[in-house]
């Protein structure tokens, strides 16, 4: 009988040791890219409504009054991700090096919005962007999720399989 209570005690204890908490919030951009040295129509400049899905987690709850029970208020962590995402709204993506400089001097003499990133502009390359982003802004950061077209996502994990 005490043996039981012990051994379920312990059950729950042990699985508390693991558990977490998530919570997912997205925004959306509007921008154009291309994909330098792309075989096919992507090496062409086009649009996307990129869509950037951030998932946090935490073991514990905020007990504080206003913040109980959550880890975060959802109102600032869509603000901390639309802040990031904002950054390329109605921008032209362009991975550094992939134009002629005369290019990239007459965009912007146009007063073009151009970003320029230090990556190939991929779904992949910008989850990996948005997960470092998040975590700079002290979230614990599960994925990032970037949607490309409404049927294509990629995501960015770090230690998926919690064996750090
Ligand atoms: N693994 C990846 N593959 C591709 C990426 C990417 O980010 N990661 N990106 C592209 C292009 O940017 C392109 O915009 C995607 O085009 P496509 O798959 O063709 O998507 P569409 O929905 O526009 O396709 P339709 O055939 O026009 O419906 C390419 N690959
Ligand atoms: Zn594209």
């Amino acid at each position: 009988m005490l043996q039981s209570f012990l051994f379920s005690k312990l059950n729950i204890i042990e699985r508390m040791k693991y558990a977490v908490y998530y919570l997912k919030s997205e925004h959306s951009f509007d921008s154009a890219h291309f994909l330098a040295n792309y075989e096919g129509k992507c090496r062409h400049i086009h649009g996307h409504r990129w869509r950037v899905i951030v998932e946090i987690m935490s073991p514990t709850l905020n007990t504080d009054e206003a913040l109980d029970g959550m880890i975060v208020d959802f109102s600032k962590l869509k603000k901390d991700i639309k802040a990031e995402v904002d950054f390329f709204d109605h921008a032209l993506i362009i991975e550094k090096g992939s134009l002629k400089p005369s290019t990239l001097t007459a965009l912007i003499d146009e007063a073009f919005h151009v970003v320029e990133v230090d990556f190939r502009p991929t779904a992949e390359r910008f989850s990996k962007y948005f997960y470092d982003r998040m975590t700079l802004k002290g979230y614990q950061v599960k994925s990032a999720t970037v949607y490309e077209t409404p049927a294509n996502a990629a995501s960015y994990e770090e230690d998926p399989h919690g064996t750090v």
